[in-house]
């Protein structure tokens, strides 16, 4: 079990074998750090027992501190951590029948419970150790990562991943700045890139539509299209549309003034839609696709999780595979693509992000700043919805910013 653990990819996706349990590495202390990792058991976090509503959120000083456990992990101390929906959804359990097959594929946890589970899916912070394998990081660097949902999150002090989620964070943002961007960058690259087909380089006079503009996700989007040449349209309430253009949308239409696909039918079609909306959207959006072009309809919003959580793993992800695949199949019959995206952990989309960023291409939109004291209120304004960008937790101190 344990060599099948330690065969996780590098970097650069190669699987590797080496030594397991790597807690420490002696000959790699090149610059002293301020806090030693080496001597903690235990960390401040937020942590939550069970799942519910807010009050499940409980502070503790005595989180089990991370280890690394396989060559090609670090141990991050976390200055800022990003908010997400999936954050309020987690701790009301959506999505644990998946995330705990993640956690435990061989049923090896012997308390068999998730928790104490920490939530918060964006990190930005330093690099405290490295496992023997990790090659591209070393102590102090300064890194930002989406967290993948079934690993601890960031609403704690120190967090443990592997070297393939993780980036160098660009120099021209601070940690609460960075911490507002990988996760929903990891998520629509996976969607726009690895699903849709798009890249810096095919973008051009692209007709994109955005559904769901104004949040996490669509000011990304928006930004990354833009950078990239496509022509962008976006769906949001009329208040948001200053906040959208600003982020270089080409074209917006106002939801809450009527059944939004109306004036969006009156537009000229488009190569690929990208849905942070869901609902009834599916109803009417495809036929805003150009037909027989190739293009695509990416939905963000989709019944994986909730399959699983109701139906067990094999019966949810049977169902999954059946509604999609016949969903995929009618709308291919009418000559375009329908397909659902997935948020995706990787350091080297983030590597590229990075490098958007530090040209001045993409910014984070920080809607508002919470004090680690903050997390419960920090997670009730995730949970009201009408976000304008991201919610950001400042953990640490000594980021540059805190
Ligand atoms: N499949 C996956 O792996 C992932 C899925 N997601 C999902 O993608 C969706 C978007 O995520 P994220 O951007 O982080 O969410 P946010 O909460 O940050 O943003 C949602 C935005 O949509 C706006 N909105 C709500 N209803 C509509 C509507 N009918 N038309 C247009 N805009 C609308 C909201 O503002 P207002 O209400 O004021 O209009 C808000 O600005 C979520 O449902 C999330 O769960 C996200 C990440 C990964």
């Amino acid at each position: 079990i344990d060599i099948f653990k330690a065969c996780l990819p590098n970097r650069k996706g190669v699987f590797h074998l080496s030594k397991l349990h790597v807690v420490s590495r002696p000959g790699n202390q090149r610059r002293q750090l301020r806090t030693s990792s080496r001597s903690m058991t235990v960390m401040p976090a937020w942590v939550i027992d069970k799942y519910g509503s807010n009050d499940v959120l409980r502070f503790t000083r005595n989180a089990s501190f991370p280890t690394i456990n396989y060559p090609n992990e670090v141990i991050i101390k976390v200055f800022a951590a990003g908010l997400n929906p999936l954050d309020v959804g987690m701790r009301a359990g959506y999505g644990s029948a998946t995330m705990s097959m993640q956690r435990d594929p061989l049923g090896m946890n012997q308390s068999g419970s998730e928790f104490p589970l920490i939530l918060g899916r964006d990190v930005s912070g330093v690099v405290m150790e490295c496992g023997l394998d990790v090659k591209y990081f070393r102590e102090r660097d300064e890194v930002w990562a989406a967290i993948p949902p079934w690993k601890q999150g960031s609403l704690a002090e120190f967090v443990v991943l592997s070297a393939n989620e993780i980036s160098l964070k660009p120099k021209s943002l601070s940690h609460t700045e960075a911490a507002a961007l990988p996760y929903v960058a990891a998520t629509a690259w996976s969607a726009l890139v690895n699903t849709g087909g798009l890249n810096k380089d095919n973008c051009t006079n692209k007709r994109v539509l955005i559904l769901g503009g104004s949040g996490g996700v669509g000011t990304f989007a928006i930004q990354m299209l833009k950078a990239w040449g496509a022509h962008v349209t976006v769906s949001c309430s009329l208040n948001a549309e200053r906040f959208v253009r600003e982020l270089g949308a080409d074209h917006t239409v106002d939801y809450t003034a009527g059944p939004v696909e109306e004036p969006l039918r009156a537009l000229q079609k488009f190569d690929l839609i990208l849905d942070n909306v869901g609902g009834d959207t599916e109803r009417w959006a495809l036929a805003l696709l150009k037909p027989w072009s190739g293009a695509k309809y990416v939905t963000l919003v989709t019944p994986f999780l909730q399959n699983t959580d109701r139906l067990g793993l094999a019966d949810g992800m049977m169902k999954t595979a059946v509604t999609v695949g016949s969903k995929a199949l009618k709308h291919l019959m009418n000559g375009v693509h329908y397909r659902w995206g997935f948020f995706a952990p990787s350091g080297p989309a983030l590597d590229e992000v990075r490098d958007m960023v530090d040209a001045g291409q993409i910014r984070p939109v920080v809607e508002e700043t919470f004090s680690f004291s903050q997390v419960p209120a920090a997670m009730e304004k995730v949970e009201k919805g009408h976000a304008r960008g991201k919610t950001v937790v400042q953990v640490g101190q000594g980021g540059d910013d805190l």
